[in-house]
């Protein structure tokens, strides 16, 4: 398992060592020795979560003010722009984002965690997108911010105008939403 630093240091690319042979190939997806040992991070997952997304959906910038969520993701099917957006103040990348490229092909992860938004475009004709959470989804606590606010200026690789919930479509501006210390 590889760990990388990204742009936003506390988020990290993880490639994991995949064995494959004649009948296919075989992964530890999750490994929480291993995923504390390479990471340094000592986090529980308490939660699973799967969607599966149409190409140009996009789901999020989400994230939970209370109860906030670090996210472990990684597309099981197809391929997705996989994006994290730093909401911390006092932060030195408050308000930047990272983008990475996940795919059943790559195998890869993001690691992102509380105290950022998170959010994701299908880039396939469809994706599976698993990812796990280190705190229950709490639906009061549950926050958006808007995929296109010219102030984060995420390059969304979008081929047309994005799919996104009625609830994303009003998500908050930066300089509106609420914020981590
Ligand atoms: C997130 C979540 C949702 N739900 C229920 C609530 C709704 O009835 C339904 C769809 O929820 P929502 O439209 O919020 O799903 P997404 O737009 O995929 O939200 C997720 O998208 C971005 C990418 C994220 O990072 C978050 O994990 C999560 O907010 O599933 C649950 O029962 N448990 C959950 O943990």
């Amino acid at each position: 398992m590889k760990v990388e630093i990204t742009a936003i240091p506390d988020v990290l690319l993880i490639t994991p060592k995949v064995f494959a042979d004649a009948r296919g190939f075989f992964y530890e997806s999750y490994n929480h020795q291993t995923f504390v040992e390479k990471t340094g991070l000592d986090i529980n997952f308490v939660q699973d979560n799967h969607s599966r997304s149409q190409k140009n959906v996009l789901r999020g910038l989400h994230y939970q003010i209370g109860k906030p969520q670090g996210k472990l993701v990684r597309a099981l099917v197809g391929t997705i722009q996989d994006v994290a957006v730093d909401l911390r103040k006092s932060s030195p990348t408050f308000g930047q984002s990272v983008s990475y490229i996940l795919s059943a092909e790559n195998y890869q992860q993001l690691w992102i965690p509380a105290g950022f938004a998170h959010g994701f475009a299908v880039l396939s004709d469809v994706a599976e997108v698993a990812y796990k959470a280190t705190d229950y989804y709490a639906p009061a606590e549950d926050r958006c911010l808007l995929w296109n606010d010219p102030d984060v200026a995420i390059a969304w690789q979008l081929s047309d105008t994005p799919i996104v919930s009625a609830k994303d479509a009003v998500g908050k501006l930066l300089k509106e939403a609420e914020l981590f210390a």
